[in-house]
């Protein structure tokens, strides 16, 4: 039997202003910190211990990896940062809030460019595009770096890194640690699930609490389960849920 932790940052500051983030590289709250140690603590407690972790090229998910980790004393652990685990391009919807974007074109809207599988948020002007000067994209070809991304966009560049990267490293046996985002993850889950395009709609992955994947060898899951109390689990997803809404 084969485990897999896979864990959401914690609170990030444009979390905890309800705007949309994306690849905006935006850091935990104070709160969000604690809610990483806390991940590490609780991962401890119940007797976790990796071979090495992945996550992204955003401090959100870096920052909350070195929190799990030094909570955990291994943060000598060798740490593999890769963009195909960074957060769905939020395009131009990036910086606006997500409550008065609501207020504007509807709850309904904003819950398809949120979790809708194949409707990408409108795009940002290619010149508008930060990430085709950022460095940590620089050995990328220009048509990998998106100006927008659906669901489906973000399953088509996190599943390589399943099928080339984490796979092979469970199956060898490695114990895997992936910090990450809410839409990367639910990408990844709709795979490891098989989840239809329909239900994926009405998943989301609470911050901070880590998701234990139990695989037999051929990586078929047989469980999953979040670690934690499971009625602040259920009220961290549904906030999540109800970022989207003119209120
Ligand atoms: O803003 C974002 O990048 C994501 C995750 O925080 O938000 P949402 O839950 O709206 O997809």
């Amino acid at each position: 039997m084969h485990k897999l932790v896979l864990i959401r940052h914690g609170q990030s500051q444009w979390n905890l202003d309800n705007r949309f983030s994306g690849w905006a590289d935006v850091d935990l709250t104070a709160l969000g910190g604690e809610e990483a140690r806390e991940a590490g603590e609780l991962l401890k407690r119940e007797g976790y211990a990796f071979d090495v972790a992945h996550t992204s090229v955003l401090k959100r998910a870096v920052h909350t990896l070195w929190g799990v980790l030094d909570a955990m004393d291994m943060s000598w652990l060798p740490v593999r940062t890769d963009w195909r685990l960074n957060e769905r391009h939020y395009g131009a919807l990036t910086g606006l809030n997500k409550a008065e974007t609501a207020a504007k074109y509807g709850d309904e809207q904003v819950k398809i460019w949120r979790r809708s599988y194949d409707i990408p948020p409108p795009p940002l002007e290619r010149s508008a595009n930060e990430a085709v000067h950022d460095p940590r994209y620089a050995t990328l070809k220009p048509e990998q770096i998106p100006d927008t991304e659906c669901l489906k966009d973000t399953v088509a560049r996190v599943l390589p890194y399943w099928h080339e990267v984490l796979a092979p490293a469970i199956k060898a046996g490695q114990r895997v640690v992936v910090a990450a985002h809410g839409n990367s993850l639910r990408a990844l889950v709709k795979y490891l699930d098989g989840i239809s395009d329909a239900d994926i709609v009405e998943m989301n992955i609470p911050n901070g609490v880590p998701l234990v994947y139990e695989f037999d060898d051929n990586l078929k899951p047989l469980k999953r389960y979040y670690l934690g109390d499971a009625a602040a689990i259920e009220a961290k997803m549904a906030a999540v849920a109800n970022q989207g809404k003119a209120k």
